[in-house]
């Protein structure tokens, strides 16, 4: 398997409460990782690192063969612009733009003129079972409608790698498989690797691979095809 993004016994600590303590992992072009375990255990912080959102203190973390931790703040910020997307568990969407908007944002923030953006946002509507509502915004849509707008700004750049933090975990469990269904189906569409942080396994099962998180560390891997 070639790693299209690998963490290397990375170290990180907020203060004096370490969080990683030499986690290493890697994720495949097109995989779906899902990154397991307990709460507290270090698999946000670890989304973050590989993310290029927080920098390690030691270890090492390699996107596409060049290191990411050493990169400029700009040019981190950059790469995480235009190949990264993200997915939280509450969507995060601004409240003052149209749900259309929302989805646009990523395009707009890398420069695309706004008419191609919000065609291409436009487009993520019908995909997700979303027709109708492109000019509502976030107060105005459902828990699971916010979520799949969330869904379509995170995939909307077509980025190589998608982070989902607990993406269904606001959400109850039927609408959930549903974000799940159309998250999976669009990333293997585009070929889009995703991270998914999640403690729930039912989850964790939509994953080509599962690891766990204790303590800071990676300790198993589970292939769960
Ligand atoms: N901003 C922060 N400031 C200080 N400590 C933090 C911060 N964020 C996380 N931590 C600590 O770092 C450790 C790892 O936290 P992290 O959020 O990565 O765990 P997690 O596995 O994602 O937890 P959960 O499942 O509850 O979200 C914990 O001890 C946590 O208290």
């Amino acid at each position: 398997m070639t790693a299209l993004l690998e963490a290397q016994d990375v170290t990180f600590s907020f203060g004096a409460t370490p969080a990683l303590r030499g986690a290493t992992v890697s994720v495949a072009a097109g995989e779906i990782l899902a990154v397991m375990g307990p709460s507290g255990s270090g698999k946000s912080t670890l989304l973050h690192c590989l993310a290029g959102i927080l920098v390690p203190d030691g270890g090492t973390i390699t996107f596409a063969g060049e290191r990411l931790d050493t990169l400029r703040e700009g040019t981190r910020t950059e790469l995480r612009r235009n190949r990264f997307g993200f997915v939280f568990q509450f969507g995060q969407l601004v409240p003052e733009l149209t749900a259309q908007e929302n989805v646009a944002l990523p395009l707009l923030l890398a420069g695309t003129a706004r008419t191609t953006a919000m065609s291409a946002a436009r487009e993520w509507f019908g995909r997700l079972g979303l027709d109708g509502l492109e000019r509502r915004r976030s107060g105005e849509l459902s828990g699971g409608q916010a979520q799949r707008v969330a869904l379509a700004r995170g995939l909307v750049s077509r980025p190589q790698v998608l982070f989902a933090d607990e993406p269904t975990g606001a959400l109850d469990s039927l609408t959930g498989e549903q974000v799940m269904d159309l998250l999976t189906a669009a990333a293997r569409e585009q070929g889009t690797s995703v991270v998914l942080v999640t403690h729930e396994p039912r989850v964790a099962a939509y994953a080509d691979r599962e690891v766990i998180v204790r303590d800071g560390k990676l300790t198993s891997t589970v292939c769960v095809l």
